[in-house]
């Protein structure tokens, strides 16, 4: 009769499978011998763990304390040497987006009449990165120290404030871009609402707090039809997320002025552009497709009525930006805790007489002595607004801002510079 054994492991596989059993058995006994060589065996292993994981822990500190890209003595130098103020008073700004187009025209200005300027920017790859890392190293000659961080980073912004007494914020980091919002819409709230909110917390905790000025945008006006847009008019019909987003920025901004004392000036820039522009608006894409003779497609609204910018030139806009700066009054609170009213402000900065976007091409045909292929195509509902038109009065009144650049003068800076930075053959495929 087959045993138990014999029937859970059937004839020759059984046997084989006892055999090797005892085999391994042996194996075993040769190998660790003693229950206290075994304990022993297990302490060396437990110790080699040990000291593996250890090594991981170390190699991943040590690698990011090789890689972080702020913090030391060195660094702290020079940031204080950045901030320092060269004339009678001056101030000391953190320029957020210094790297960008508005930012690094803003960071420029301030260092040459003397002002102590420190920039952020997180280099991302919204558009391409390497004309921000150009526009770096043209602030970076002028001895503006650009610290390389995001706005959402606390720890970061906390230590910037710890580091230099800023008297002002320029806040201009911001995820840009109407339709962009479609594709990425978490972007905008990363940008556009966590980060901004990020930074008033460290504006309201600093001691002394700064004033704070920052770019809202003519996009806020939303479906209005009212023209001129004036700052007083209905702004909760935003077509886009980007619209929302700033429009939200300037509730979120007017609590912090209200709770803590922080001295808000919001600007609603209305479509900047210039040499150092944004590749991805229409004027810079344009000349692009153009020299390159590739087709360009111009929206048309309702009716295929043109539609028109009130398109303001970057150096009109920098001096809206200081302006600003020069009077935004003090934040009246200190450690969190707010001791007086304090400034809110808000300005249209544009330029008073809207554009059509076929004569913006026309005048880039003109500038290029290039052709356009024209592409016209209905506006998609893609966060457009037909027009936009800035009334400027209260800002004339209260910054002295008067734009002198009109579009043509503007587009033939631009394109001075565009050839200059990329040559007529940018990106075109030689033969
Ligand atoms: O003032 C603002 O607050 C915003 O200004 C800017 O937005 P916009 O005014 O939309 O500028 P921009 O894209 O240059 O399009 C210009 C015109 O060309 C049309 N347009 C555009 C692209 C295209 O391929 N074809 C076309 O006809 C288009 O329909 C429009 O009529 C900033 O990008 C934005 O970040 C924000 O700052």
């Amino acid at each position: 009769m087959p045993s138990l054994e014999d029937e859970l492991f059937p004839s020759t596989p059984g046997k084989f499978k006892i055999d090797r059993a005892h085999t391994m058995n042996r194996h075993f006994h040769r190998c660790f011998g003693s229950t206290s060589t075994m304990f022993l065996w297990a302490l060396f292993l437990v110790a080699l763990t040990a000291s593996y994981l250890s090594f991981q822990s170390f190699v991943y500190t040590g690698s990011r304390y090789l890689t972080a890209s702020w913090g030391g003595i060195q660094w702290e130098k020079q940031i204080r040497h950045s901030a320092q103020i060269h004339r009678s008073n001056g101030m000391s700004v953190l320029v957020t987006g210094a790297a960008g187009f508005v930012g690094s025209h803003v960071s420029l200005a301030l260092k040459k009449r003397g002002d102590g300027v420190v920039g952020i920017d997180n280099f991302n790859n919204y558009y391409d990165p390497s004309l921000k890392r150009a526009r770096k190293s043209l602030l970076n000659n002028q001895g503006i120290f650009i610290v390389e961080g995001d706005i959402n980073d606390a720890r970061l912004i906390a230590k910037l404030f710890d580091t230099v007494a800023f008297t002002h914020v320029m806040h201009l980091a911001a995820q840009a871009g109407v339709r962009y919002a479609m594709e990425n819409p978490h972007s905008y709230v990363h940008s556009n609402i966590a980060g901004l909110v990020t930074l008033l917390e460290a504006c309201k905790s600093a001691n002394p707090q700064p004033s704070v000025v920052w770019a809202s945008s003519s996009s806020v006006y939303g479906l209005n039809e009212k023209v001129p847009f004036s700052e007083s008019d209905r702004t909760d019909q935003p077509a886009s997320l980007y619209a929302a987003t700033k429009k939200a920025g300037e509730e979120i901004t007017h609590t912090y002025n209200h709770i803590y004392g922080l001295s808000i000036t919001g600007l609603r820039f209305f479509t900047v552009y210039g040499p150092w522009g944004r590749p991805d608006m229409a004027y810079f894409s344009f000349t692009r497709n153009i020299l390159q003779g590739k087709p360009i497609t111009v929206y048309r609204g309702k009716d295929r009525a043109d539609l028109a910018r009130d398109f303001t030139f970057i150096d009109d806009i920098v001096k809206g930006c200081v302006g600003s700066l020069d009077t935004s009054g003090k934040s009246t609170g200190s450690g969190g805790k707010k001791r007086g009213p304090a400034p809110y402000r808000i300005f249209n900065l544009g330029n008073t007489s809207p554009v059509t976007v076929p004569t913006l091409v026309s005048l880039l045909e003109r500038h290029l002595k290039v052709k356009a292929k024209r592409n016209f195509v209905d506006m998609p509902g893609n966060g457009d607004v037909p027009f936009t038109h800035a009334n400027i009065s209260l800002a004339h009144r209260e910054l002295g801002y008067k734009p002198t650049t009109d579009l043509a003068t503007g587009l033939k800076k631009f394109v001075k510079w565009y050839l200059s930075y990329y040559g007529y053959n940018h990106g075109k495929a030689v033969n």
